[in-house]
């Protein structure tokens, strides 16, 4: 709470502006610099792996991996040409963002060292930067005491069949915004989908999260039955500063979809000012996301959508180096445009799942009745050679565990990558494997993490998958950045109970990936740019 006061300071937000502009002027010639010194020694050999190759105790690799010449003999010391190291006057303060870190006890622990750092040492650092967009946090007390705020979040929470929310993560990071605002003196009209509803469909209503809503906010939420009209108008003018109004499933009506101008003017309508919260949406060009924004001014990001854009977007395009990137999950076609991008920002890209035998088969390599996609096999190949080129240390699984059928009772056994026996198929990386990837992992500074390494669903299949998780908890005490891209991941990392100390975990599904692959969101893309403030 303390450093959020701090940041209400305005000769304090504006020296940390200027700052600003000069950070990102710097981080621009660092993508030049670091475009000239790609270093390009890059080959594939069936013998050596890039850890094993720096590791003398490492263990015999049992088949093949892709190793970067350049990293085998410098694995830490090919970002050194990269970084640009800043003097910490340059440092983007946190500060800007402090709004959320204040109601996130976790990211408030992680700006409050950055600060220390920056008061206690010499040694230069570098910081993650966020998007430009004006945030919650920048609107002064008198723009939000007695406005009637528009906040879009994602409730969009998992429901069992008596509507118990079985996972209430969502609705646990939309909290912040609210409470700023209310603290404010706002009136808050929030505003959210569930669920994918072909018209008013009772089963995804928002009512079952009014009780979980007002017991973590603090103060009774009122629910109205519609989102726009008459009654909604009504409860709007009956709600006092402070107070919180649910509206109805958004998307009870066709027009949130299809963006409708005046279904948009008609939400707008009955709020002062807008507030996106809803990173989950963010990909959705709705008109509770974007249309909106036509119509209310300021529209600003809330606290959650603002972590998720400085960790997505600030903290994955500028990393403290060494930065490893993990990709799993089934299919290589549906992570296609996220290995892309992450080519562009990572120094070590390790690659599990089902998409791994692909890229063996493109090898040449046996893999049994493993999922491939043979259609994709010549770009499993092009991405290898992206990799090359660019001077990235591509890691595959060395070992994999595999089972005579897809079951949780299957018969399995341990093998090299490089022996998959016929009729067999690969539902796990084995345990080399993942001894492999912990020494990589080791060096790093910033890791994303994207995707399960097996089928983490099944018990037996899902210590490749775990054993990244806990790798990553124990990075996370030593201070390197970790971040979890969303969905499986996330479940994964929720289920060996280590998803308290990870340094990001994304709320966002789709709208992380898209993120990572380097598209606008259009959600975010509507919302007013930050205004520099003059010092
Ligand atoms: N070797 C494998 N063979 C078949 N399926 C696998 C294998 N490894 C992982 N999977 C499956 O991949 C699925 C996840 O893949 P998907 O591409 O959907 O990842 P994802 O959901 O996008 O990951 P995230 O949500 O973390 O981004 C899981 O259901 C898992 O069981
Ligand atoms: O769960 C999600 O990914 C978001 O709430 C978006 O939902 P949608 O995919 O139905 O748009």
């Amino acid at each position: 709470m303390s450093l959020y006061c701090k940041c209400s300071n305005t000769t304090t937000t504006a020296t940390l502006n200027t700052r600003k502009k000069e950070f990102t002027k710097i981080l621009r010639l660092s993508s030049t610099i670091r475009k000239i010194h790609i270093s390009l020694f890059f080959s594939i050999t069936a013998t050596h792996s890039f850890i094993h190759s720096t590791m003398a105790s490492a263990a015999t690799p049992t088949s093949f991996s892709l190793l970067s010449r350049a990293s085998s003999s410098s694995t830490t010391s090919h970002p050194n040409n990269t970084i640009l190291r800043l003097p910490s006057r340059f440092l983007r303060s946190p500060l800007p963002a402090l709004g959320f870190a204040a109601a996130d006890p976790l990211l408030s622990a992680h700006v409050a060292s950055k600060l220390r750092s920056i008061k206690t040492s010499a040694k230069p650092i570098t910081g993650v930067v966020s998007m430009a967009k004006k945030s919650v946090g920048d609107l002064s007390p008198a723009e939000l005491k007695g406005k009637k705020v528009f906040v879009r979040a994602d409730l969009n929470v998992p429901l069992d069949d008596s509507q118990n929310i079985t996972d209430d993560t969502r609705i646990r990071a939309a909290i912040p915004t609210i409470k700023h605002l209310i603290s404010n003196g706002a009136k808050v009209i929030l505003s959210s989908h569930l669920g994918r509803p072909k018209g008013v469909t009772p089963k995804f209503s928002l009512a079952p999260l009014v009780p979980r809503l007002s017991e973590l906010i603090g103060v009774q939420v009122v629910k109205a039955d519609d989102c726009v009209g008459p009654e909604v108008e009504k409860l709007v003018a009956s709600l006092p500063e402070g107070g919180v109004l649910l509206l109805e499933n958004v998307r009870f009506y066709k027009e949130e979809e299809k963006n409708d101008p005046a279904f948009a003017e008609k939400l707008a309508s009955i709020a002062d000012l807008y507030v996106n919260d809803a990173f989950g949406t963010a990909h959705r060009a709705h008109a509770s996301t974007e249309g909106v924004t036509k119509f209310l001014r300021p529209s600003v990001a809330g606290f959650l959508l603002q972590k998720e854009l400085d960790y997505l977007d600030g903290a994955v395009s500028n990393p403290k180096r060494p930065f490893a990137a993990i990709v799993g999950g089934s299919k290589v076609s549906s992570k296609i445009g996220v290995i892309e991008s992450l080519l562009e920002k990572c120094d070590i890209l390790l690659l599990g799942g089902g998409m791994i035998f692909t890229f063996y088969k493109a090898q040449g390599l046996s893999v049994g009745s493993s999922l491939v996609e043979e259609d994709k096999l010549d770009l499993a190949t092009t991405l290898l050679a992206k990799a090359k080129e660019k001077g990235v240390s591509l890691l595959l699984p060395t070992d994999v565990v595999v089972a005579d059928k897809f079951a949780p009772d299957a018969n399995s056994k341990i093998v090299p990558a490089s022996a998959i026996p016929d009729g067999w198929m690969g539902l796990d990386i084995g345990p080399d494997s993942v001894k492999t990837f912990n020494d990589a992992l080791e060096t790093t500074k910033t890791v994303i993490w994207n995707g399960p390494m097996g089928v983490f669903e099944f018990d037996k299949f899902a210590v490749g998958t775990e054993a990244v998780a806990k790798k990553l908890a124990e990075l996370s005490g030593k201070g390197v950045t970790t971040i979890i891209g969303g969905g499986d991941s996330v479940a994964a990392v929720e289920k060996v109970g280590v998803a308290e100390v990870m340094s990001h975990i994304s709320t966002g599904g789709g709208a992380s990936l898209e993120l990572l692959e380097g598209k606008t969101l259009p959600g975010v893309d509507a919302l007013d740019e930050a205004v520099a403030v003059p010092v």
